[in-house]
Order: C-alpha cells, then structure tokens, then sequence
C-alpha cells in the first residue's frame, strides 16, 4: 500500500482527522455495552494547539487510546497526518507521540536509559537519536545516569514527555499534562509546550484546568457524553458567551436588591449589587441609568469577562447547574 495518504481535501492541512469515529465498549458480567464515542466528526489543523476538553467521562481517554492503538474503534476513519490508522499504521504511528495521564514507568532503568530504549523501540537510528538534547531540553540532563525510581513525580512527568518526542513526532498528545505538579513546574511544562508548539509541532491536550486550556490553546473541542459539543477558536468560544457581570458597589450599605430592579438578574453579595445581564441586549449604561433611579449612588463598579469555565459549564450542563 501506498506510503502517501489517500486523497481527501482536510488532509493536507489536518494533523488529526476523525469522521464518524464510533467506540462502543462491549458489555461484560460487570457493566453493560457503553457506547464512549457516538460518531464524531473532528479535524485538528497542523500547527495548532487545541485543547480537547469534557467532563470526567466524556470519552477523551477513548479518542486518544484510539489514535494510541491502544483501543480498537468500533467504526469510523481516523487519520493522523494524513495517515489512516487503520490501514497505514505504521507511518501513523510515527507520526505521533503520546504523553500518558499515569506516571508507569520502568523504574530501574536511567532516564537515558529509558529514551534509548524508546528510541529503539520506534526504530531511530543510533545516528539520529537525540537523547541528550532531549533530556536537556527538559531539565534532565544531570539526571541522565539517576534511577527513575530517585527522580521527582515532576521530574517523572517530564521524563514522560521526553519519551514521546524520541522519534521526532509533528503531534504530540498530552493527556493531563499538569495533573497534581505544582505551579511553578506546571509553567515550565506549558513553556515547553509553547517552545514544541513554536518549533511547528502540534500539541494537543486534555485538561481538567479550563485556566490552562485558556492560557495555551488557540483552538479548542469540548466534548461531552461522547459527542463534539464545540469546535472553534478560543476567542470565538469566549466571544460566543454574550453573558456578562456587573458588579456594583453602592455608596450605602443595602440589605436587599431594591424592588425596582427585581425584573432584572440581580443580586446582592458582599454589600456589592451583582447583575448578570446579557450583552446586545442590556448596556452598562443603561443599567447605571436603572441603579441610580432607584435612587442609589454608585462608588465603584466593574465588570466581569466571561471565562472558559463559563463556556464550558453552559455547554456542559443544563442551566439547573445539573450535568446535562
Ligand atoms: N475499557 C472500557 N470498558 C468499558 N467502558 C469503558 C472503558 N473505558 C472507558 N469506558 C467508558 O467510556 C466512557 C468514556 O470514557 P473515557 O475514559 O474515554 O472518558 P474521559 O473523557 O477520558 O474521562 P476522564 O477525564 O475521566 O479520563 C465512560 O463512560 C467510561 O466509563
């Protein structure tokens, strides 16, 4: 078969290309039939860094354990760099480097040892190894000769990521990069993402911290009960929230939300008058107006941007605040 990847027009341009992907986990004495991936469509353009987003469940672990080889789809394409996992496994496989959520690892072995024996195993040539410009690259070089079972969780963690870069991957895949690692390793982490990202690999990452996906993603999917519930660039999401907050803090001290504003979403909280409003449809002005004819005088007020948690609950729950 042919080296090359078969014709379709996202290919040129798609890191990653999922139609239709179905994975349905077949029933067992224990747990009946689950279907973890309903059919989704979704393209991950080179050069990106995307965020791959959803609530505990929602089946990222299944669409990465898939492009891993790890787990068989049930039906569907999947492509990566052009390449169908399925009948170009190979160069697929190449093409990709995974960065596992559990820090497993052989610990008797040296982190040289360990991104030697990697590198072997995807079949870099001794010539073309770049080992200790890895280790290097992540902070290991004077541990190159230590025990795994003697290096840092963080340390560990980072050793992950230099296991998957052996073979020079164009995707790299961090499944939650900076789960449980403190903040100042977290930064370094998303440094080096960045500096990967600025090199023309394309990151993609799963995280429970919406903060991180804000900071490092330009693109990002939310998914949830296995289906693609959102697609587009980080500031298209955000923009998309037309919610807003004012918060006002009042000259005197209020015990409740006066009457005349009670057709309005308001509420008090710390002596501030919170209003949530939607943007298009009321203006700051125009509530200030309101504030004041119910006769009250202003000293300070802000407002509030909406985040990606905001984004990211209204798509993910009902507006009950229960899990869709
Ligand atoms: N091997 C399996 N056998 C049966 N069901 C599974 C298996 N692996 C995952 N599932 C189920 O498939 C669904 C999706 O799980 P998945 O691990 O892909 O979600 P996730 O988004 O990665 O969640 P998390 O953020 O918790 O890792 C869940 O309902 C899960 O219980």
């Amino acid at each position: 078969m042919s080296d090359k990847p078969q014709h379709a027009p996202a290919h040129d341009t798609a890191a990653i290309e999922l139609i239709d992907l179905k994975k349905t986990y077949k029933a067992s004495r224990k747990a009946p039939a689950k279907t973890a991936l309903h059919g989704i469509d979704l393209t991950i353009p080179r050069g990106s860094i995307f965020g791959l987003l959803g609530p505990n469940g929602a089946g990222k672990s299944t669409a990465i354990n898939i492009l891993a080889g790890l787990v068989n789809k049930s039906s569907g394409t999947a492509r990566i760099m052009g390449y169908d996992i399925e009948r170009q496994t190979r160069q697929a496989r190449a093409s990709i480097g995974i960065v596992p959520q559990e820090i497993a690892m052989d610990v008797f072995f040296t982190p040289y040892d360990a991104l030697e024996l990697q590198a072997g195993y995807y079949g870099v040539p001794k010539s073309e190894r770049r080992t200790m410009e890895i280790l290097d690259a992540l902070g290991l070089a004077d541990k190159r000769d230590a025990y795994v079972r003697q290096l840092s969780g963080g340390m560990k963690r980072r050793l992950l990521i230099a296991k998957a870069l052996v073979h020079n991957p164009p995707v790299l895949i961090l499944d939650e990069p900076t789960a449980g690692v403190d903040i100042e390793l977290r930064r370094q982490l998303w440094d080096y993402v960045q500096e990967l990202h600025a090199r023309g690999t394309t990151v993609i990452l799963t995280t429970h911290y919406l903060e991180e996906a804000e900071a490092l993603c330009d693109q990002i999917a939310i998914i949830h009960h296995g289906r693609i519930v959102a697609n587009e660039s980080k500031d298209t999401l955000l923009s998309r929230m037309d919610r807003r907050i004012l918060v006002i803090t009042p000259a005197e001290a209020l015990s409740a939300v006066p009457d005349s504003l009670s057709d309005l979403d308001a509420a008090l909280e710390d002596g501030n008058l919170i209003i949530t409003y939607q943007k298009g449809k009321d203006s700051v002005t125009g509530l200030m107006n309101r504030v004041k004819d119910a006769g009250l005088s202003i000293d300070d007020l802000r407002t509030d941007q909406p985040d990606l948690e905001d984004v990211f609950l209204q798509l993910t729950y009902g507006s009950d605040g229960v899990a869709a």
